[in-house]
Formats: C-alpha cells, structure tokens, sequence
C-alpha cells in the first residue's frame, strides 16, 4: 500500500461502463493534474466527475472486476508525511467498517505518487447540491423523506461513535433507486484539523453548514454538530439556500459570526406549505446550543416519518426541473390546442345565448304597456329563461377554465419563482399492484424502519396472485435489518 503505483496510460477498449450518467450534467471543468485516462492501482480512471476541497473525485472502472467505484484523490493530504499518513489510515479505516445501505462504502485505498486516493463505491445518481441547483428547491415530502434516511444513517454512525463532521448537501447523494447515500464518512476528521480547510473559497462551502460549536473548536464536537449540519442542509433543501448565505454573509467572519448569533430567515419567507412540525424541527436543529437540539437522529426520524414520503425520489433525478417545467407548459398548450376551438364555440354559443334573452326580452318590453303589476307570462316565463341561460353559461365557464387552466397555474406558482413543479403524490388504491419498487413500504411510528411489506386485500380477479420479490439489496446481512 505504501508503494507508488505505477501510472501509464490506459486504453479505453474495455470497462466502458454506462455511468456517470446523471454525473455527466456536472460537467466539471478538469484541473491541473487530471488523472483521466491513467491507472491508478488497477482502476482505469475514466471521467472526472466532482471536485472538492480535498482533491478530485473520477469515476473509475476496475480493470479486471469491470466494477464502477469513484476514485478520490486527496490533493492537500501529503503521502510523504507520516502523520497525514497516520490519520488517513485510520479514518479511512473507520469508513471501510462502517457498511449501511445509506452509507457509501469505502472500499480500497492507497499512495498514487505522492498523493493518496480512496475508492468508494460509485452512486449513479446526483448530489443534493447539484439536484437543487438544477431543480431548485424540493416538495416537502422529498426533502423531508432525504433527510430522514440521512438520519437512519447519521444514527448508525453515532451508534458505531463516530461523528461525521461534514454534512452538507454536496456530502448527501440520491441514486437511481430513491437511496439516500451519505459521502465522506472519515475524511471530514481527516482533513478539519489540516491546512485545507484555511483556504479561502473552499472553505466557504463547508462553512455554510458548520454548527456553531464546530467553528469554535472542531475537535470538540458530538453528534449533535451533525444534527445542526443536517439542520442547515433541510433548510437549503426546501429553500434553495443555505441558512446563512446571504450577502451580508459573504466573508468567513460574517458568517461564523450568524451562525454563533444569528437566527435564520423564517422558512415561511421563501414558502408557505412547510408543516408547523417540521418549521419546529428544523428550528430546533439550528439551535445555537447543542443541549437545545434534538436528543438524537432518531428523534428526527420520528418527527419526519409522517411527512416524508418516499416515492417521488427516484422520479427527481429523471424529471429535471427545467423539463418538468417545460413539459407542463407544453400539456397546457396541447391542452388548449384541442380545447381552444372548442372553448372559442362555447364562448360564442355562451354570449349568444346570453344575449338571446336580452333581445327578446327588448322585443317584448316594446310589445303594449301592460296594467302596473300585472306580468305578462312571455316576460315571466322569459326571465326564467335568462336565469337559466346565466347559469348555463356560468357552468361552461367553470367547466371551460377547469380544462385549461389548471396546468398552467401549476407551471407557474407564485409561490415559487423560478422553481420547479412537484409531481402530485403517487395516489393508492387498496387494489393496485404491490410493487416495492414504486410503493415502498410504510415506515413504523420511529421512522427507522419500513414495516414488513404489508400485502393489500386480494383483488376479486387476483386471488392467487403469486407474491411480489422482495426488493433486492435490502437485507443482505443482519446489521442492515434495524435500519431498512
Ligand atoms: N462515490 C461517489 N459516487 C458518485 N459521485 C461521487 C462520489 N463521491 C463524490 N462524488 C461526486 O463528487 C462530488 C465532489 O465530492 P467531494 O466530496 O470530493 O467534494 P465536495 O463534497 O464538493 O467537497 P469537499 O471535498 O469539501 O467535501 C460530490 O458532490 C459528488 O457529486
């Protein structure tokens, strides 16, 4: 492991895997030093996919497993010195331990010149930075749901007494299954304490979502930094920005300095359908005072298994919000291309049959004077006749702004400048399909776990329905079970 490896080129013939997919609309500009298309270890680097304060992120191929990993390379953490060393070891370590389905496993490290590098499993799906840059902010459901499986593995972490220490959203990754996989997990120690994290720009980032104690003395912290972290990254998660992100939060000092002493912006600026629950629960994950925080990830899990729902999360890294946007507005005017003429017929029949009793009625009133009092029964019979046509036309009114309008109100929201539409919620009927895969099953009251998969009542026509395949990749090995 301490040996250079030796670097050649690498022909690209073979391991052309099909991600990074969802990576590719990263589009990140390559460094100086790119390792694309050389070997590391007996990784084929194929693509650079993430640039962070630590070093580059490439999406790899194993040349001989034809496995998919993401290759990190530790740009600042010098190999030659003993102590980097030391700690990269040992918290590199630490992540390869620690396996849970919402943890990204580290599985191989090593010395690549005077560099270090890890491999981590590869996610094909997107970071919650780049989901909400791309989207803009999230429905409550989604974000909700994201932060709860955060939390089951956050749980799992302080269960196992270790501390993440950087959680933020570009940490945070959904893949293609609606997974939430935290990243990172060992480095964040690795590298607090190092020089990296003095370098301006860089170290912005981070700072948007460091708990307050953290910015103080980062040795120094438990959990509940993470939880104030994870506090930060639902607030930017519903709101598109972080907490304390503001221009007149622009330099380091001014930063730190809100989150030791300033309250955020109420969520309810940016948005009004944020339950009072889950406003509370944030508000309290922010808290100055970690004794004020919530007393554990669990706590969180709980507060949020009403609200989040899992379904639309895997739909979040197909629909981009752009084309969501652009779909409903197409449907609305594919819409009106079919009901525009028929909606211009109804207006014209509408106004003629308004104005039908209004002449008639005219013809009539010059028709002779009648007795005072007395009612003629054409006028009696007419004004019925006009009530009736006013309701007729209200009716096609309602009925004609039903069909049309209803989709380009969603596509544009006040509530929401520029942000994206969220698909309604998956509706269930005690009849459909059981399908896993798209209805996962209810969590329990802790918000931990989803309960066994609860089979609906046989449809009339379905008696002997065999039953649904379990949901593959959910209970391989018994440390997974607590947390599925
Ligand atoms: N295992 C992985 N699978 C897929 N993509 C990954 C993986 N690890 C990292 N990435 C991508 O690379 C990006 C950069 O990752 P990285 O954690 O190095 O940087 P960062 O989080 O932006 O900054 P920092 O290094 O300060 O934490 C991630 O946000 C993610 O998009």
């Amino acid at each position: 492991m301490d040996q250079p490896t030796v670097q050649y080129p690498v022909k690209h013939q073979s391991a052309n895997a099909d991600p990074p997919s969802v990576s590719d609309r990263a589009n990140v500009n390559p460094q100086p030093g790119d390792w694309t298309g050389r070997l590391i270890g007996e990784y084929e680097i194929q693509k650079l996919i993430g640039q962070g304060a630590y070093g580059q992120v490439y999406f790899a191929v194993h040349r001989w497993l034809k496995l998919p990993v993401a290759i990190k390379v530790l740009q600042h953490v010098d190999a030659n010195d003993q102590q980097s060393l030391d700690r990269f070891r040992r918290e590199a370590q630490i992540a390869a331990r620690l396996r849970h389905p919402n943890l990204v496993r580290c599985t191989d490290g090593g010395i690549v010149g005077d560099k270090l590098f890890l491999a981590t499993d590869f996610v094909d799906g997107e970071d919650l930075r780049t989901l909400v840059r791309r989207r803009g902010p999230l429905g409550v459901a989604e974000a909700s749901e994201i932060i709860r499986q955060t939390s089951v593995a956050l749980q799992f972490i302080v269960d196992n007494d270790t501390i993440h220490r950087d959680i933020k959203p570009a940490n945070i990754m959904l893949d293609r299954d609606g997974t939430v996989r935290v990243l990172d997990l060992g480095l964040a120690r690795c590298s607090v304490s190092g020089e990296t994290l003095t370098e301006t720009g860089q170290i912005m980032g981070t700072l948007d979502y460091l708990a307050p104690e953290q910015a103080v003395d980062a040795r120094r912290v438990d959990f509940r930094a993470d939880l104030y972290s994870l506090g930060c990254t639902f607030y930017y998660l519903l709101t598109g920005q972080a907490p304390f992100s503001t221009a007149d939060n622009s330099t380091m000092a001014s930063k730190i300095h809100a989150h030791l002493e300033s309250p955020p912006p109420p969520i309810k600026n940016f948005r009004c359908d944020v339950p009072r629950s889950v406003i509370a629960l944030i508000d309290q994950m922010l808290e100055k005072s970690p004794e004020r925080r919530p007393d554990s990830f669990r706590d969180v899990c709980r507060t949020l298994a009403p609200v989040a729902r899992p379904e639309g999360l895997a739909r979040l890294l197909t629909e981009s919000g752009e084309n969501e946007r652009q779909a409903t507005t197409r449907a609305a005017r594919n819409v009106s291309r079919w009901t525009q003429p028929i909606a211009s017929a109804f207006k014209v029949t509408a106004v003629t049959l308004l104005r039908l009793p209004l002449v008639i009625t005219g013809f009539l009133e010059r028709r002779p004077p009648q007795r005072a009092g007395q009612t003629t029964s054409y006028q009696f019979s007419f004004r019925w006749l006009k009530s009736a046509m006013a309701l007729g036309f209200l009716g096609l009114a309602i009925w004609y702004s039903g069909i049309e309008i209803v989709p380009v109100e969603n596509a544009s929201s006040p509530l929401f400048e520029g942000r994206t539409v969220e698909p309604s919620p998956v509706k269930h009927s005690p009849f459909a399909p059981s399908s896993t895969a798209t209805h996962p099953p209810p969590l329990d009251a802790s918000g931990m776990n989803r309960q066994p998969h609860l089979q609906p009542p046989p449809h009339p026509h379905q008696r002997h329905a065999p039953a649904p395949p379990p949901r593959p990749g959910r209970s391989q090995g018994m440390q997974y079970n607590a947390f599925q």
